[in-house]
Formats: structure tokens, sequence, C-alpha cells
């Protein structure tokens, strides 16, 4: 069943490298049976058009010159991309079609959508054979054989069958964009970047989830990020914005593109090929994110006035153009607004209706919250008249303001109204849950951060929750001053209304910072994602959560583009996470990771010489914040066993808690009742570490408390427990309450890749949380 709808334009295509980047992001993104649309690559469809033209002029000379053009383009992505006997039937295929091609030509019958049709045949063929090079089932699909168009008009209900039919369910299909046929099977075009459009009609003919339109933006901004630098990248923009903009003739997503998915629950994102880790855009329903501000300029615009129009002629013209058309009802009167070479086609079709009001202007469409709209149109005409800009036609529309001006928008002067009109700047709501330990010191810490995450985006801390109370402000916080605000304004909450406020929270990223130890604040996950909110751990129990809750936990956050960090729960601000998947993204294999992995235990284990008992020791470790709140989870080794299957699972290994064998370092009588109660029983802690310690030392060993995981020809081994370890071993040597991680992988085989420091305490675990926060504002930016 296809799942996924990729779509590649042009420029995803355009050279060698690009098709091996787009190779990449489909090995990484699909899975069998789902569909990657592709348009023709970087300016072919330029190419065949200039082509076309040569032939309507019966230019001989100059035809044969584009062919050359086409050619050379072809057969140099084929000699990159592809070796041996596919090269060679590729080759083959392209000389046999550019033959046929000027065949045609010279004998005058090329038919022009059957010509531009060329672009999108060959990029699917050659994706698809660069694909099976790799190793992938995957097979090229003329879209011609599923869509059927006469006369412009889609046959739904056959090409719904086509697809279900000749769609395989078992490969990726790689199917071209851009190109139907007609009942009689010859070439028609779905118009001008209409490849869009194949990616969603695809993806309603195959019910599938989402669509991803993979471009050179990154999303859907609120302006031209080429021209304003500070211009905003939306994550969610609701549908009728989206809609609107493409009316209004912004280039990133076309009129045409949406309408498949009306009435449907089909996700449509816009990411960039470029750069496929970077959150993009998900265009969502109606209600499903607040409206958004956008400034989109328009360029050499006519005004055409028009008295009447008939029921359907604005849909009709559209269509024909292939073009934006902004129509605007001026007391009773239409004015369209119209790129300037499609004015003397309208003017010709309206004839006695329609007069050309003004000539090649330029300006700009304002989108904004409908209740905004005014008070935003007002600061436009300031703005223009500011920047003595000569307005010629306003109008205010549903959801928009147009503003024509003589001069073009230079990127200086849209640079200024958006500041203007968008002032405010991006926005990130945090949330940060459990003030012990090391949640103070974090929120302690963040006045000195605030300057340094505002580089990014404008950060305000919205809640502090603690288990029963909770200080809620969405105007922010302050953090320097929050124990009095916590005195005058904290208040009993529940969950449900935590969630409910987070939800209704309208800020354009949220993030929940869980500086807990409580597991059943981790199993709020799910819903936080639900409500949008990225997510921080320092907690460990969602990260060892069983499989299938963990699993669908990443799935809701990966489908809302939504980030979970968690590096400080394990080797609190060590960097073990960080270089585990930095040896795995720079395709290394690790084998091994051991060491010793507790902080407290680490303390412990180095301070103890018999001369203080061992639980004074322990009574001391929790006073420098070390131990877990129940110091019991670090005794048990149960603490340890979760730092390790949080690195396991990092691994991509699909281990569950119990699947880690696990020896205790107290005695088993100690896990009964609170830790409040077994703080009478000591004793029996005092006695079971004592033995241990001195049969080792009898073997000038000392006592570590260590995590050991194997990954060997597919079998894993994972355990943590105690050991008695030579004086001389690199652990014994360690400073108390350091940690240890010691890995190996292919490429640091016998030499082992090690990082060792300070594996708790809040400073350290605070400072590891704000490297998480930054990284996320810098992603968010
Ligand atoms: N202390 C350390 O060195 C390190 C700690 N961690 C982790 O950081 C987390 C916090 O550790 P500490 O600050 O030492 O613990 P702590 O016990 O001092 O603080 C936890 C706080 O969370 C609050 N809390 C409990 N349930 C809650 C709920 N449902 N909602 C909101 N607040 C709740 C508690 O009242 C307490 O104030 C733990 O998950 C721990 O495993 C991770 C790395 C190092
Ligand atoms: N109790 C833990 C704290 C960090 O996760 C430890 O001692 O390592």
């Amino acid at each position: 069943m296809a799942k996924v709808v990729h779509k590649f334009g042009g420029s995803s295509l355009s050279s060698a490298a690009r098709y091996h980047a787009v190779a990449n992001i489909v090995l990484a993104h699909s899975q069998a049976g789902d569909l990657v649309v592709v348009s023709a690559a970087g300016k072919t469809t330029d190419t065949l058009v200039k082509l076309w033209q040569t032939f309507e002029q019966q230019d001989l000379h100059s035809g044969m010159d584009v062919i050359s053009l086409l050619r050379n383009h072809q057969q140099e992505l084929i000699q990159e991309l592809l070796s041996g006997k596919r090269k060679a039937q590729v080759l083959i295929q392209l000389e046999q079609e550019l033959t046929q091609v000027w065949q045609a030509f010279e004998q005058g019958n090329l038919q022009e959508a059957a010509l531009l049709a060329h672009g999108e045949l060959w990029s699917a063929r050659l994706l698809s054979a660069y694909l099976q090079q790799l190793g992938v089932e995957a097979q090229a699909l003329d879209a011609r054989q599923l869509l059927c168009a006469p006369q412009g008009q889609l046959l739904h209900r056959v090409n719904e069958q086509q697809c279900q039919r000749l769609i395989g369910a078992d490969k990726i299909n790689v199917i071209t964009g851009f190109i139907a046929a007609d009942q009689q099977g010859q070439t028609v075009t779905l118009g001008r970047n209409g490849s869009d459009y194949s990616a969603t009609l695809f993806a309603r003919y195959m019910d599938v989830d989402e669509v991803c339109i993979w471009t050179d933006t990154q999303g859907v901004f609120s302006t031209d990020p080429r021209k304003v630098a500070s211009a905003q990248k939306y994550h969610k923009i609701c549908r009728a914005q989206a809609q609107l903009l493409a009316a209004l003739g912004n280039p990133v997503l076309h009129a045409k593109t949406l309408s498949p998915l009306h009435g449907t629950n089909i996700k449509l994102a816009v990411r960039s090929s470029y750069d496929s880790d970077a959150l993009g855009t998900e265009v969502v329903r109606e209600g499903g994110c607040k409206h958004k501000h956008f400034i989109t300029t328009l360029a050499q615009q006519d005004v055409i006035k028009v008295h009447q129009l008939e029921q359907g002629e604005l849909e009709q013209l559209r269509r024909q153009l292939q073009t934006s058309l902004i129509a605007c009802d001026v007391k009773g009167v239409w004015h369209l607004v119209v790129p300037q070479q499609h004015s003397g086609e309208l003017l010709h079709h309206f004839g006695e209706r329609a007069q050309l009001l003004e000539s090649n202007v330029n300006g700009f469409a304002l989108v904004a919250p409908q209740r905004e709209l005014e008070k935003c149109q007002q600061q436009v005409k300031q703005g223009l008249s500011e920047l003595n800009l000569n307005g010629r036609f306003s109008y205010l529309g549903e959801g928009y303001s147009l503003q024509l001006t003589d001069e073009e928008i230079g990127a200086d002067s849209l640079g200024y109204l958006h500041q203007r009109l968008l002032g405010a700047q991006r926005q990130l709501a945090v949330v940060v849950a459990g003030l012990g330990n090391v949640g103070e010191v974090f929120v302690a810490q963040f006045a000195q951060q605030l300057a340094r995450l505002r580089q990014h985006i404008d950060v305000k801390v919205v809640a502090l929750v603690r288990s029963e109370t909770l200080l809620f402000d969405p105007c922010g916080i302050d953090t320097e001053q929050w124990q009095t605000a916590w005195e005058q304004n904290a208040q009993p909450y529940t969950h449900d209304e935590l969630l409910s406020r987070l939800a209704q929270l309208d800020y354009e990223h949220k993030v929940v910072i869980d500086i807990t130890a409580s597991e059943a604040f981790s199993q709020l996950y799910p819903q936080f994602a639900k409500a949008d909110c990225h997510l921080i751990s320092a907690n460990k129990y969602a990260g060892t959560a069983p499989l299938v809750w963990y699993q669908s936990l990443k799935q809701e956050l990966a489908q809302r583009n939504l980030q979970w960090r968690y590096n400080t729960s394990v080797g609190a601000g060590l960097p073990i996470n960080f270089a585990l998947a930095d040896l795995q993204n720079s395709g290394d294999r690790v084998t091994r990771v051991q060491g010793v992995f507790s902080g407290t235990l680490s303390w412990l284990c180095s301070q103890y010489d018999g001369s203080e008992s061992f639980s004074q020791l322990l009574l001391k470790a929790q006073e420098l914040g070390f131990t877990e709140p129940d110091p019991r989870e670090d005794l048990s080794g149960r603490d340890v066993q979760r730092k390790l299957l949080i690195l396991a699972r990092e691994l991509g290994l699909e281990l569950e808690l119990n699947d880690i064998e696990l020896s205790a370092l107290m005695p088993s009588q100690l896990a009964a009742g609170t830790w409040l109660e077994c703080q009478g029983k000591l004793d029996a802690l005092d006695e079971f570490v004592a033995t241990r310690a001195q049969q080792a030392a009898v073997e000038q060993k000392v006592l570590r408390y260590n995590a050991d995981l194997r990954i060997e020809q597919g079998k894993v081994e994972a355990k943590v427990g105690l050991v008695a370890v030579p004086t001389s071993d690199p652990l014994a040597g360690l400073q108390p309450g350091d940690n240890i991680f010691v890995v190996n992988s292919n490429w640091y085989q016998d030499n082992a890749l090690v990082i060792q420091g300070p594996g708790a305490g809040k400073e350290v675990t605070a400072a590891g949380v704000h490297s998480d926060l930054y990284w996320l504002a810098s992603k968010l930016s």
C-alpha cells in the first residue's frame, strides 16, 4: 500500500549530484509501494519549448542545435549515474527517441504536448534505473497510462482504477509528472508546473497518507527568502491560505495542486531537497493552525475592467491561460489583475465588455488573518508613502489586500514592508516541567542563555510545572523573578487542563522540557505531540518505554515535523548521543558501547574505601544532586539499564528494558516499600557492598558498575552490573562522578573512541538541557 507520494521538481534533478541527493531522500523516506513523481530535469522543459518554437518557425538549423543541447545534457546525466548494460540500454532509448523527434520535425508532424513529455519521461526512466542500480526495486511509469484527461477534464474513476492496477505495491514507482493522455492516447499536459498537480492527483487516487513536494526552497515563507533574509518560514499553514497564495501567483504551490486534497486527510508537506533534514512546511486542513501573514510580490501586471462576467467564465479563463488571475469586485464592477503577457488575449476574449485600466504595474499582495487585514492595509499604505512608492490600485479582498504601484518592489522595499507588517518575530513557547535539582538550575541559567537563543528565535517561558501546581502565562514568565510570580499566581492543575492550555497556545513553536523523574508525566508525550509541542527530556522514562509505545510516539512526532531531544538522559551533559548519531550518519557501524554510565555509582564506588559507610556516602551523593529522586533507581542498576537501552535504541536496536541483563548493587530486601522506609535498613546495604569490596581487594581489584552492549554478527548482548576491575584498569582510575563511554565500531575497532567526564550533577545536566534547547532554536530558525 502506497503511503507517500514524493514529488521532485526540475531544480532537484538538474545534475547528477542532484539525482544522487534525490535517490538518498527516496532511500531514507520511502518504502515499497510509494510513488515518486518527477518533473523534467533542470531547464529541459524550456529547451523543449525552444525546440517547439524552432519547429513552428521551420528553422531546421536551430532545431538541430537544440536537439544537440538536449542530447548532451541527458547523455551527461546518464554517463555520470549509470554503468554497464543499464547505461547502454538507457542511452540507446534516448537516441531512438531523439531520432523519432527529429524525423517528426523534418516531416512536419511534431506534436507539442508529446514533445514536451520527453522531459518527464527521461527523468522518470533515469531515476528509476539509478535506484535499481542502488539495489532498490523500482519501476518507471508513464503517467499517460494512468491519467486520462480528454479536453482537459480528468476522468477520475477511470484514472483511479488504472492507478490501482498499474502502480506496484512491491516497488518504488517513479512516475512522470505533468502529462496525461486523452481517450485516443494522445499526450495532453496538465499545464506548466503541473507535476505538483499530478502528485496530489495520484495521492487522491491511491489514498496515501502524505504528499511531500521536495523543492529548492525550505518551505513556505512569509515572503521571498531570496530577497528578505528575515523572511519567516512557517511550519504550518492552512489550506485556505495556501490556496489564496497560489491564486495570487505565489510560486511555491500552484493553484491546482491543492484541489485533489479537498475533503481528504492527506497531509501535504513542502520540503527542501537541498536540505532534507530541515523541517519543511505542512499544509494542514482549515482550523489546524492559526492564519499567518505573507507578502507576495507581483510584477508586470495589467488591470482590466470588465463589465459583466458570465458564470464560470473566470475559471475557464484561468484554465485556458494557465496563470494567476486575480478578480476584484470594486462596487459591482470586476477588475482583473493579470500578468501583462496575457492581457492581450483577455482583452480580445472580452471585446467590448472590457477596458485596460492600468498597464505594466507592479506591487504586492498581503495575506493576513481576516480580523487584522484592515489594520495591515493601513500600515501598508503608510509604508508605501514612506518608501515614496506611487500607489496605482488598491483592493481589500477576502483574506488579502492588494497594492499595485508604478515601481517594482525591490528587495530593500520588500524587506522594509515585511519588517513593518510582520515585525512580530517567530516565537518559541517553552514549558519547563520539574523544578527540582536540575530544573531549578535550568531556569536560573535561562536569563544568561536568552540573548543566544534569541539570535535564532524569540523564546518565552510560558509555563513552569510542578507535580501539583502550575504557573502559566502565555505572555511569558520573567525567569529571574519566577519565584515571586510562582508564589502569587501558581495554581493547582490537572493534566487535561495543562494539555488543553498547550493546545490553545498560539505560538509558531512550542516545546515541553521534561526535567521530572515522573513516569506519569512522560506518558503525556503523545498528547504533547498532538498539541504540536517539540520535546526535550532529561527524564528517561519515555526513552525506555515499551517499544510499541516508543515507536508510535516517534512516528507521531515525525509526522508532525516535531523534534525530540534527550541528550541528558544518558551521560548528563556528555555528548554521547551526538557521537553515536555522527558515527552512524557517516556510515560507520557501532559494534560495542561499554563503560560506567552512572554518575552516582561512579562517585560512590570511587569514594568508597571502607573508612566511611556506603550508606553515608549515598546520602552525600544525594545532596550533591547526583542521585535519582529515589536513589534505589541508581542502586538497583535500573537507571543504568535505562541509559543502555536509550543508547541501544539510538543505534536502531529494537530492545525492551528487560532484554538487558541486570545485577543490582543492593540487597533485594531494599527493593520493597518507599525510600523513606528503606532508610532504616541501610545496614544491609553497607554489608552487601563491604563483602564484595573486600573480595575484590584480595585480588587487587576495585568495584565498578559497568554497562556493556555488544552487537556482533546480528547478535545483541546487553548487560549492566557490578564488576571487579584491576586497579590498573581505566575504569579504576575514573574521577569520582565521572562517566566513561568506550565505543568500538568499524572505524574505531582496535583503538576505541572514548568519551569521559562528569556524568551527573545539576549544573552539567541543566547546561546539557540548554544545549538541546539551543539546538532546537537554531533548527527552527
Ligand atoms: N541529577 C542528575 O545529575 C541528572 C538527572 N537527570 C534526570 O533529570 C530528571 C530530574 O532530576 P533531578 O532534578 O535530579 O530530580 P528531582 O527529584 O530533584 O526533581 C524532579 C522534580 O520534578 C517534579 N515532578 C515530579 N513529578 C512531576 C510531574 N508529574 N509534573 C511536574 N513535575 C513533577 C518533582 O516535584 C521534582 O521537583 C530525572 O529524570 C533524572 O533522571 C538526567 C541526567 C543527570
Ligand atoms: N542518577 C543518575 C543521574 C543522571 O542520569 C546518575 O547518577 O548517573
